[in-house]
């Protein structure tokens, strides 16, 4: 799987993207707009700049990494793709939709198409290819280049052949540790952090107590490394309430429904460290 598409470059996909290309694969990033890539490959620059700065990798190896990375905003350019990886906002009518395009452009016969969703089912997104076989969750942790973590979720469609190659590229291209999860909305990682973040901002929306106070009692009183209102706002509160619904859709469960504040905050563009404002302000 030497080439690999990123369709999508925010905070996932330029994450995605950079832990390929720093791995050695030619990396093609798709975005919608001029705009968002531009953000995106500064975002991506910024990141390795950070990755050579902290001697995670030399300069030589920063520069090497950038020379295996395209952009592009024509998804047409993936025709030649091994692998797709699709990291856009976790909506899955968009995600849907991408998947039936990615159908029509990639045409090698034996390339996977692979989401990088947090809760969307699977199985939604091969039935939407003609190639449910080749369909699978390759789910990244945030950030990417930092967590060692990716959780594999093979659907109901896929095939063997299709969970021994993304396990192996995993493992032996990436470097990254996988582990194996049915397509159960959340997987297993979300369908235990989800309703944690969520206690959290029940707790702070009812006054128990403070912002700091929430986040202090975790990283000082069980090592987390951030507070679940700071974690809330690096994965975004938009993702975080997409993926409560997505959840509570599934499980019908009160512990996954997205309390009123966290909405109100996605409604007034709050998103956390994305838009400069969540629980905090950056
Ligand atoms: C929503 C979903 O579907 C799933 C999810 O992802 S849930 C979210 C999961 N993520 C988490 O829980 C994040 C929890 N927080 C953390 O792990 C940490 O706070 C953090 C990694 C985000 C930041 O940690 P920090 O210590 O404040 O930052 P920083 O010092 O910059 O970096 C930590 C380490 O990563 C390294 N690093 C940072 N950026 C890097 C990069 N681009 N490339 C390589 N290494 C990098 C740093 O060098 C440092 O390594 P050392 O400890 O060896 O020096
Ligand atoms: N945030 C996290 O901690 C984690 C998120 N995930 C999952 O990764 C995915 C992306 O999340 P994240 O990176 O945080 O979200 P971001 O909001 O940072 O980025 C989403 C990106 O998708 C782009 N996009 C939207 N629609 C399209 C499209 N049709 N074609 C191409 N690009 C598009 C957006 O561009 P524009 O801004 O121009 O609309 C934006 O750059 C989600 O499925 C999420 O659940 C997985 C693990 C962790």
């Amino acid at each position: 799987m030497a080439r690999v598409g990123v369709v999508g470059c925010g905070q996932m996909g330029a994450g995605i993207a950079e832990v390929c290309a720093r791995s050695g694969l030619d990396v093609k990033v798709a975005e919608t707009t001029g705009e968002a890539l531009e953000l995106g490959r500064t975002r991506l620059t910024n990141s390795l700049g950070k990755a050579a700065e902290r001697g995670k990798m030399t300069e030589e190896e920063r520069d090497a990494t950038l020379a295996r990375l395209s952009f592009t905003t024509d998804l047409g350019e993936f025709a030649d793709r091994d692998l797709v990886i699709e990291a856009v906002v976790e909506n899955e009518q968009v995600k849907t939709e991408i998947f039936q395009v990615l159908d029509q452009v990639v045409t090698r016969p034996d390339a996977i198409l692979a989401s990088n969703t947090s809760s969307i089912p699977l199985v939604k997104l091969a039935v939407a290819t003609s190639r449910p076989d080749r369909v699978i969750g390759i789910h990244f942790f945030n950030p990417a280049p930092v967590q060692e973590l990716v959780e594999l979720i093979p659907a109901l469609t896929t095939g063997e052949e299709t969970i021994k190659r993304a396990q192996a590229l995993v493992g032996k291209v990436l470097g990254k540790h996988a582990i194996r999860a049915q397509d159960r909305s959340g997987f297993v990682v979300n369908a235990l952090l989800i309703p944690y973040l969520l206690s959290a901002i029940r707790m702070f929306e009812s006054g128990i107590a403070s912002r700091e106070d929430i986040d202090n009692g975790m990283e000082m009183g069980c090592a987390h490394p951030m507070g679940p209102l700071k974690l809330a706002d690096l994965i975004g509160l938009d993702t975080v309430a997409s993926v409560a619904d997505s959840m509570y859709a599934e499980y019908k469960e009160p512990l996954y429904a997205a309390p009123p504040l966290l909405q109100r905050m996605v409604d007034a563009g709050r998103l956390g460290r994305k838009t400069g404002s969540g629980f905090y302000t950056y």
